[in-house]
């Protein structure tokens, strides 16, 4: 099954690395196939506008809803089809996780919809919202000036768990962020050489001894976890708040 993913914005060239390394090997397999479209194609004054005042003043332009509206006519279609996912990055938007990643990863098709300026006329998305399954999103809590990052962002983190593009699925199932983890921070990682500019990789690891190398994983996890992201840790792995 190929994935389609169409990708709206006013600047499509920043898909264009897509192109490149894995993403670029799962389209030549037939894996994911990648549209981008210049949303300024779907405006017909002479300067190709896609953005107007706010209603109700505020700082800022908003991106006008008739470009959208007929891009999305040509590019999804004109009948309600829940099966497509369209997704607004948004810093209003609901935080983008991984299980929301393995959910989409087996979505047929999705259309990222990149809003510019101080965003998009929320019409649009209701629009959206009675044809597709919309998804509003934010990558986190820091200002970013549109939503193109997002969705590369996006885009890398359901593409590579599309059954068939990552070469070791096993890898997948080690990860940080996924149930094989019990949802912990990965462990520190080291290869050779054993000792560069004075720093050795940790004794344990070179043991042999699997019994001790998993614990001494499992608890740099821990550690980590603690310090760094309290907010993951539960009573449920044996780790106090
Ligand atoms: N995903 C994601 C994102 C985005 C993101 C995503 C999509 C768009 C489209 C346009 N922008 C720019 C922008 C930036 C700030 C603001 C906030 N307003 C500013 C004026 C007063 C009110 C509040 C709005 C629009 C976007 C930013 N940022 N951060 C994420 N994690």
């Amino acid at each position: 099954m190929t994935m389609r993913l169409d990708y709206l914005s006013i600047f499509p060239a920043y898909f264009d690395v897509l192109d490149i390394s894995l993403l670029g090997k799962a389209a030549v397999n037939g894996l994911v196939e990648v549209h981008a479209h210049d949303l300024r194609d779907w405006t017909h004054d002479r300067h190709r506008t896609v953005d107007d005042t706010p209603c109700g003043g505020g700082a800022g332009m908003v991106m006008k809803p008739d470009p959208w509206g007929e891009a999305f006519d040509e590019i999804i279609g004109t009948e309600p089809d829940s099966s497509v996912h369209v997704i607004f990055p948004s810093p209003s938007g609901a935080p983008f996780t991984q299980s929301a990643a393995q959910e989409l990863s087996s979505a047929v098709r999705i259309v990222f919809c990149c809003g510019r300026y101080e965003g998009i006329d929320h019409r649009v998305i209701d629009y959206a919202r009675s044809m597709w399954t919309v998804h509003e999103v934010s990558l986190g809590d820091y200002v970013l000036n549109g939503g193109e990052v997002a969705a590369l962002a996006i885009t890398e983190a359901v593409v590579r768990l599309v059954p068939g593009f990552m070469g070791n699925p096993e890898s997948l199932a080690e990860e940080s962020f996924s149930a094989g983890q019990d949802g912990l921070l990965e462990y520190p990682l080291f290869t050779r050489p054993v000792s560069w500019r004075g720093l050795d990789v940790p004794e344990v690891l070179m043991s042999g001894h699997h019994g001790r190398i998993a614990k001494w994983r499992r608890d740099e996890s821990v550690r980590l976890t603690c310090e760094r992201r309290p907010d993951l840790t539960d009573s449920d792995f044996g780790v106090p708040h």
